[in-house]
Protein backbone atom coordinates (compact mmCIF):
# COMPACT_ATOMS: atom_id res chain seq x y z
CA UNK A 1 0.00 0.00 0.00
CA UNK A 2 1.37 3.59 -0.82
CA UNK A 3 2.00 5.90 1.45
CA UNK A 4 0.83 8.99 0.54
CA UNK A 5 3.44 12.24 1.09
CA UNK A 6 2.91 15.77 0.69
CA UNK A 7 5.56 17.47 -1.41
CA UNK A 8 7.51 18.47 1.78
CA UNK A 9 7.81 14.85 2.64
CA UNK A 10 5.45 14.66 5.40
CA UNK A 11 3.33 11.58 5.85
CA UNK A 12 -0.42 11.84 3.75
CA UNK A 13 -3.26 10.25 5.37
CA UNK A 14 -2.89 7.52 8.27
CA UNK A 15 -4.39 4.77 6.38
CA UNK A 16 -4.00 4.42 2.00
CA UNK A 17 -6.92 2.83 0.57
CA UNK A 18 -6.57 -1.24 0.92
CA UNK A 19 -8.01 -3.70 -2.19
CA UNK A 20 -6.42 -5.42 -4.82
CA UNK A 21 -7.07 -2.60 -7.68
CA UNK A 22 -4.17 -1.08 -9.82
CA UNK A 23 -5.20 1.50 -8.82
CA UNK A 24 -7.18 2.66 -6.08
CA UNK A 25 -8.60 6.51 -4.62
CA UNK A 26 -10.18 7.70 -1.49
CA UNK A 27 -11.33 11.34 -1.24
CA UNK A 28 -8.34 11.84 -3.50
CA UNK A 29 -8.95 16.42 -4.11
CA UNK A 30 -6.46 18.89 -5.51
CA UNK A 31 -7.30 22.50 -5.20
CA UNK A 32 -4.32 24.49 -7.13
CA UNK A 33 -3.19 27.79 -5.86
CA UNK A 34 -6.09 30.59 -6.08
CA UNK A 35 -8.85 27.83 -4.73
CA UNK A 36 -9.86 25.74 -8.28
CA UNK A 37 -10.61 22.30 -7.13
CA UNK A 38 -9.61 20.29 -10.21
CA UNK A 39 -10.11 16.82 -8.44
CA UNK A 40 -12.71 17.02 -5.50
CA UNK A 41 -13.05 13.98 -3.47
CA UNK A 42 -12.27 11.03 -6.07
CA UNK A 43 -13.15 7.62 -5.16
CA UNK A 44 -11.68 5.78 -8.10
CA UNK A 45 -11.52 1.69 -8.09
CA UNK A 46 -9.90 0.30 -11.34
CA UNK A 47 -9.64 -3.53 -11.57
CA UNK A 48 -6.68 -5.58 -12.41
CA UNK A 49 -6.43 -6.77 -16.08
CA UNK A 50 -9.11 -3.98 -17.19
CA UNK A 51 -8.60 -1.02 -19.99
CA UNK A 52 -10.37 1.98 -18.09
CA UNK A 53 -11.30 4.81 -19.96
CA UNK A 54 -11.38 7.67 -17.58
CA UNK A 55 -13.72 9.63 -19.44
CA UNK A 56 -14.50 13.58 -19.08
CA UNK A 57 -14.82 17.12 -21.26
CA UNK A 58 -11.53 19.36 -21.55
CA UNK A 59 -10.84 20.49 -17.68
CA UNK A 60 -12.70 18.17 -16.09
CA UNK A 61 -9.46 16.96 -13.93
CA UNK A 62 -8.02 14.14 -16.02
CA UNK A 63 -4.72 15.42 -16.03
CA UNK A 64 -4.43 16.39 -12.50
CA UNK A 65 -5.48 13.18 -11.36
CA UNK A 66 -3.15 11.02 -13.14
CA UNK A 67 -0.56 13.46 -12.23
CA UNK A 68 -1.19 12.62 -8.43
CA UNK A 69 -0.78 9.12 -9.13
CA UNK A 70 2.65 9.66 -10.45
CA UNK A 71 3.49 11.13 -7.50
CA UNK A 72 4.43 14.41 -9.81
CA UNK A 73 2.11 16.55 -7.60
CA UNK A 74 0.66 16.61 -4.44
CA UNK A 75 -2.91 15.70 -3.43
CA UNK A 76 -4.66 18.10 -1.31
CA UNK A 77 -6.09 15.91 0.31
CA UNK A 78 -7.29 12.43 0.06
CA UNK A 79 -5.51 9.14 -0.47
CA UNK A 80 -4.44 6.84 -3.48
CA UNK A 81 -2.99 3.45 -3.88
CA UNK A 82 -1.22 2.26 -7.20
CA UNK A 83 -0.81 -1.75 -7.35
CA UNK A 84 -1.28 -1.60 -4.08
CA UNK A 85 2.27 -0.79 -2.94
CA UNK A 86 4.16 1.85 -1.51
CA UNK A 87 5.06 4.70 -4.46
CA UNK A 88 8.84 3.90 -4.60
CA UNK A 89 7.86 0.00 -5.57
CA UNK A 90 4.90 0.88 -7.59
CA UNK A 91 6.23 3.68 -9.99
CA UNK A 92 9.17 0.92 -11.87
CA UNK A 93 5.93 -1.01 -12.45
CA UNK A 94 4.28 1.93 -14.36
CA UNK A 95 4.75 3.01 -17.33
CA UNK A 96 3.39 6.29 -18.45
CA UNK A 97 2.64 9.18 -21.08
CA UNK A 98 1.39 12.07 -19.53
CA UNK A 99 2.79 14.68 -21.85
CA UNK A 100 3.98 13.23 -25.15
CA UNK A 101 7.86 12.31 -24.70
CA UNK A 102 10.36 14.47 -26.86
CA UNK A 103 11.77 12.82 -29.27
CA UNK A 104 15.27 13.75 -32.14
CA UNK A 105 13.99 13.84 -34.94
CA UNK A 106 17.17 13.06 -36.79
CA UNK A 107 17.24 9.82 -34.56
CA UNK A 108 15.65 6.43 -35.77
CA UNK A 109 13.31 4.99 -33.02
CA UNK A 110 15.57 2.92 -31.58
CA UNK A 111 18.71 5.13 -30.93
CA UNK A 112 15.38 7.63 -29.27
CA UNK A 113 14.65 4.78 -27.27
CA UNK A 114 17.68 3.97 -26.49
CA UNK A 115 18.37 7.69 -25.09
CA UNK A 116 15.76 7.21 -23.11
CA UNK A 117 16.52 4.13 -21.36
CA UNK A 118 19.79 5.28 -20.56
CA UNK A 119 17.77 8.44 -18.51
CA UNK A 120 16.64 5.60 -16.05
CA UNK A 121 18.99 4.89 -13.35
CA UNK A 122 17.38 2.13 -12.49
CA UNK A 123 17.79 0.23 -15.85
CA UNK A 124 20.70 -2.46 -16.48
CA UNK A 125 22.97 -0.94 -19.22
CA UNK A 126 24.34 -3.98 -20.93
CA UNK A 127 20.60 -4.78 -21.34
CA UNK A 128 19.27 -1.96 -23.20
CA UNK A 129 19.05 -2.88 -26.85
CA UNK A 130 17.16 -5.52 -25.64
CA UNK A 131 14.69 -3.91 -24.10
CA UNK A 132 14.25 -1.53 -26.62
CA UNK A 133 14.08 -3.85 -29.19
CA UNK A 134 11.06 -5.46 -27.44
CA UNK A 135 9.45 -2.39 -26.55
CA UNK A 136 9.24 -1.55 -30.60
CA UNK A 137 8.09 -4.81 -31.18
CA UNK A 138 5.23 -4.96 -29.04
CA UNK A 139 3.89 -1.88 -30.13
CA UNK A 140 5.01 -3.49 -34.30
CA UNK A 141 7.97 -0.99 -34.72
CA UNK A 142 10.33 -3.57 -35.01
CA UNK A 143 10.79 -3.00 -39.21
CA UNK A 144 10.94 1.10 -38.49
CA UNK A 145 13.29 0.27 -35.81
CA UNK A 146 16.04 2.27 -37.98
CA UNK A 147 14.27 4.53 -39.22
CA UNK A 148 14.43 8.23 -38.38
CA UNK A 149 11.62 9.41 -36.27
CA UNK A 150 11.00 12.39 -38.48
CA UNK A 151 9.39 9.71 -41.53
CA UNK A 152 7.51 8.43 -38.93
CA UNK A 153 3.97 8.91 -39.42
CA UNK A 154 1.28 10.42 -36.39
CA UNK A 155 0.19 7.15 -35.61
CA UNK A 156 4.04 5.51 -35.63
CA UNK A 157 5.02 8.38 -33.63
CA UNK A 158 2.52 7.76 -30.91
CA UNK A 159 3.49 3.78 -30.81
CA UNK A 160 7.16 4.63 -30.40
CA UNK A 161 6.27 7.26 -27.23
CA UNK A 162 3.65 4.13 -26.16
CA UNK A 163 7.25 1.75 -26.64
CA UNK A 164 9.19 4.70 -24.44
CA UNK A 165 6.51 3.85 -21.75
CA UNK A 166 7.11 0.30 -22.18
CA UNK A 167 10.61 -0.29 -21.69
CA UNK A 168 10.56 -2.95 -18.74
CA UNK A 169 8.51 -5.27 -17.92
CA UNK A 170 4.83 -2.96 -16.76
CA UNK A 171 2.09 -4.40 -14.97
CA UNK A 172 0.07 -0.80 -15.10
CA UNK A 173 0.16 1.32 -17.94
CA UNK A 174 -1.25 4.87 -17.66
CA UNK A 175 -2.12 6.91 -21.10
CA UNK A 176 -3.00 10.61 -20.98
CA UNK A 177 -5.28 11.40 -23.91
CA UNK A 178 -3.23 9.07 -26.29
CA UNK A 179 -5.50 9.58 -29.59
CA UNK A 180 -4.95 13.81 -29.12
CA UNK A 181 -4.03 15.07 -32.34
CA UNK A 182 -3.60 11.72 -34.61
CA UNK A 183 -5.39 11.79 -37.38
CA UNK A 184 -8.40 9.07 -38.37
CA UNK A 185 -5.35 6.13 -39.29
CA UNK A 186 -3.13 7.22 -35.73
CA UNK A 187 -5.55 7.10 -33.95
CA UNK A 188 -6.98 3.63 -34.86
CA UNK A 189 -3.34 2.37 -34.73
CA UNK A 190 -2.92 3.45 -31.33
CA UNK A 191 -6.34 1.75 -29.86
CA UNK A 192 -5.63 -1.52 -31.47
CA UNK A 193 -2.58 -1.14 -29.54
CA UNK A 194 -3.95 -0.57 -26.36
CA UNK A 195 -6.31 -3.45 -26.94
CA UNK A 196 -3.44 -5.68 -27.76
CA UNK A 197 -1.20 -4.53 -24.72
CA UNK A 198 -4.37 -5.20 -22.81
CA UNK A 199 -4.69 -8.32 -23.80
CA UNK A 200 -1.20 -9.46 -22.82
CA UNK A 201 -2.44 -8.58 -19.02
CA UNK A 202 -0.93 -4.76 -18.30
CA UNK A 203 -3.71 -2.83 -17.43
CA UNK A 204 -4.20 0.11 -19.05
CA UNK A 205 -5.75 3.42 -17.84
CA UNK A 206 -6.61 6.08 -20.38
CA UNK A 207 -7.82 8.94 -20.32
CA UNK A 208 -9.97 10.61 -23.22
CA UNK A 209 -12.36 12.83 -24.24
CA UNK A 210 -14.00 10.89 -26.71
CA UNK A 211 -17.03 8.96 -25.46
CA UNK A 212 -16.97 6.65 -28.62
CA UNK A 213 -13.18 5.92 -28.19
CA UNK A 214 -14.13 4.77 -24.53
CA UNK A 215 -17.04 2.72 -25.27
CA UNK A 216 -15.08 1.25 -28.11
CA UNK A 217 -11.94 0.32 -26.33
CA UNK A 218 -12.19 -0.06 -22.60
CA UNK A 219 -13.91 -2.50 -20.21
CA UNK A 220 -14.58 0.03 -17.60
CA UNK A 221 -15.15 3.32 -17.18
CA UNK A 222 -15.39 6.17 -14.93
CA UNK A 223 -17.20 9.54 -15.85
CA UNK A 224 -15.56 12.63 -14.63
CA UNK A 225 -17.44 16.07 -14.83
CA UNK A 226 -15.75 19.29 -13.19
CA UNK A 227 -13.28 17.33 -11.06
CA UNK A 228 -16.14 15.06 -9.34
CA UNK A 229 -16.59 11.35 -10.41
CA UNK A 230 -20.16 10.67 -11.94
CA UNK A 231 -20.40 7.30 -12.09
CA UNK A 232 -17.70 4.57 -12.89
CA UNK A 233 -18.48 0.67 -13.48
CA UNK A 234 -18.20 -2.09 -16.43
CA UNK A 235 -18.91 -0.30 -20.01
CA UNK A 236 -21.74 -2.85 -19.93
CA UNK A 237 -23.04 -1.60 -16.73
CA UNK A 238 -22.84 2.14 -17.23
CA UNK A 239 -24.57 1.26 -20.14
CA UNK A 240 -27.28 -1.32 -18.61
CA UNK A 241 -28.65 2.18 -16.70
CA UNK A 242 -30.93 2.33 -20.02
CA UNK A 243 -32.41 -0.98 -21.32
CA UNK A 244 -31.87 -1.97 -25.11
CA UNK A 245 -35.07 -1.12 -27.09
CA UNK A 246 -36.51 -2.13 -30.37
CA UNK A 247 -36.86 0.76 -32.69
CA UNK A 248 -39.57 -0.10 -35.69
CA UNK A 249 -39.87 1.90 -39.07
CA UNK A 250 -43.29 1.54 -40.53
CA UNK A 251 -45.88 3.72 -42.47
CA UNK A 252 -47.99 1.11 -39.85
CA UNK A 253 -47.62 2.68 -36.39
CA UNK A 254 -50.77 1.70 -34.66
CA UNK A 255 -50.66 -2.31 -35.84
CA UNK A 256 -46.97 -2.52 -35.10
CA UNK A 257 -47.58 -1.28 -31.39
CA UNK A 258 -50.86 -3.76 -31.16
CA UNK A 259 -48.13 -6.52 -32.34
CA UNK A 260 -45.46 -5.50 -30.15
CA UNK A 261 -48.06 -5.25 -27.44
CA UNK A 262 -49.01 -8.87 -28.18
CA UNK A 263 -46.01 -10.14 -28.08
CA UNK A 264 -45.48 -9.02 -24.63
CA UNK A 265 -42.83 -6.36 -25.52
CA UNK A 266 -42.94 -3.74 -22.75
CA UNK A 267 -42.76 0.55 -22.31
CA UNK A 268 -44.16 0.06 -26.45
CA UNK A 269 -44.50 3.95 -27.72
CA UNK A 270 -46.06 4.51 -30.72
CA UNK A 271 -45.19 7.80 -32.95
CA UNK A 272 -45.89 9.11 -36.17
CA UNK A 273 -43.81 6.12 -38.42
CA UNK A 274 -42.03 4.51 -35.99
CA UNK A 275 -43.02 2.43 -32.77
CA UNK A 276 -40.33 1.58 -30.03
CA UNK A 277 -40.63 -0.69 -27.30
CA UNK A 278 -38.28 -2.50 -24.50
CA UNK A 279 -36.65 -5.24 -26.66
CA UNK A 280 -35.96 -7.49 -22.76
CA UNK A 281 -35.31 -11.09 -23.99
CA UNK A 282 -36.98 -11.31 -27.50
CA UNK A 283 -35.05 -12.10 -30.36
CA UNK A 284 -35.13 -8.85 -33.26
CA UNK A 285 -35.75 -11.12 -36.09
CA UNK A 286 -38.41 -13.20 -34.67
CA UNK A 287 -40.37 -9.96 -33.80
CA UNK A 288 -39.72 -8.89 -37.22
CA UNK A 289 -40.96 -12.20 -38.41
CA UNK A 290 -44.09 -11.92 -36.16
CA UNK A 291 -44.57 -8.43 -37.92
CA UNK A 292 -44.63 -9.20 -41.84
CA UNK A 293 -46.94 -12.17 -40.50
CA UNK A 294 -49.24 -10.27 -39.13
CA UNK A 295 -49.06 -7.87 -42.49
CA UNK A 296 -46.99 -5.02 -41.13
CA UNK A 297 -45.11 -3.23 -43.75
CA UNK A 298 -41.50 -2.71 -42.00
CA UNK A 299 -39.18 -0.20 -43.48
CA UNK A 300 -36.77 -0.72 -41.10
CA UNK A 301 -35.89 -2.61 -37.33
CA UNK A 302 -33.08 -1.96 -35.25
CA UNK A 303 -32.37 -2.44 -31.59
CA UNK A 304 -30.71 0.68 -30.02
CA UNK A 305 -28.34 0.10 -27.02
CA UNK A 306 -27.80 3.17 -24.89
CA UNK A 307 -24.36 4.73 -25.30
CA UNK A 308 -22.30 6.41 -23.25
CA UNK A 309 -23.25 9.50 -23.84
CA UNK A 310 -26.77 8.72 -23.16
CA UNK A 311 -25.50 7.93 -19.48
CA UNK A 312 -23.89 11.33 -19.34
CA UNK A 313 -26.24 13.01 -20.43
CA UNK A 314 -28.96 11.23 -18.25
CA UNK A 315 -26.68 12.01 -15.08
CA UNK A 316 -25.69 15.30 -15.54
CA UNK A 317 -28.45 16.87 -17.77
CA UNK A 318 -25.79 18.21 -19.63
CA UNK A 319 -24.05 16.96 -23.04
CA UNK A 320 -20.68 16.57 -23.75
CA UNK A 321 -18.44 19.24 -24.87
CA UNK A 322 -17.21 17.48 -27.56
CA UNK A 323 -18.27 14.82 -29.80
CA UNK A 324 -16.48 11.72 -30.60
N1 LIG B 1 -1.14 23.95 -12.42
C1 LIG B 1 -2.39 24.38 -12.40
N2 LIG B 1 -2.74 25.51 -11.74
C2 LIG B 1 -3.99 25.95 -11.70
N3 LIG B 1 -5.03 25.33 -12.29
C3 LIG B 1 -4.77 24.20 -12.98
C4 LIG B 1 -3.43 23.68 -13.06
N4 LIG B 1 -3.49 22.51 -13.79
C5 LIG B 1 -4.77 22.34 -14.14
N5 LIG B 1 -5.54 23.33 -13.66
C6 LIG B 1 -7.00 23.48 -13.81
O1 LIG B 1 -7.62 22.33 -13.27
C7 LIG B 1 -8.73 21.93 -14.04
C8 LIG B 1 -8.56 20.50 -14.47
O2 LIG B 1 -7.50 20.43 -15.42
P1 LIG B 1 -6.97 19.06 -16.03
O3 LIG B 1 -5.85 19.38 -16.95
O4 LIG B 1 -6.72 18.10 -14.93
O5 LIG B 1 -8.24 18.58 -16.85
P2 LIG B 1 -8.36 17.50 -17.98
O6 LIG B 1 -9.62 16.77 -17.74
O7 LIG B 1 -7.10 16.70 -18.05
O8 LIG B 1 -8.53 18.39 -19.27
P3 LIG B 1 -7.65 18.45 -20.58
O9 LIG B 1 -8.05 17.27 -21.37
O10 LIG B 1 -8.09 19.76 -21.19
O11 LIG B 1 -6.21 18.47 -20.11
C9 LIG B 1 -8.80 22.88 -15.21
O12 LIG B 1 -9.77 23.86 -14.93
C10 LIG B 1 -7.42 23.49 -15.25
O13 LIG B 1 -7.47 24.81 -15.76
Amino acid sequence: MTTVTTEAGAPFGAAPPSGDGAIVTEGLTKRFRGGQVAVDALDLSVPRGSVFGFLGPNGSGKTTTIRMLLGLIAPTAGEYAVLGLPQAQALPRVGALVEGPAFYPYLSGMANLLRFDAADPTAARGTARRRAAEALERVGLSAAAGKRFRNYSLGMRQRLAIAAALLGPRELLILDEPTNGLDPQGTREVRALVKEIAADGTTVFVSSHLLAEVEQMCTHAAIMRTGKLVAQGTIASLSGGRVARVRVETPDAADAGRVLGMLGLTDVLVQDGEVTAELGGHAPEAINATLVGEGVAVRGLAVVRPSLEDVFVRLTGEGFDVDG
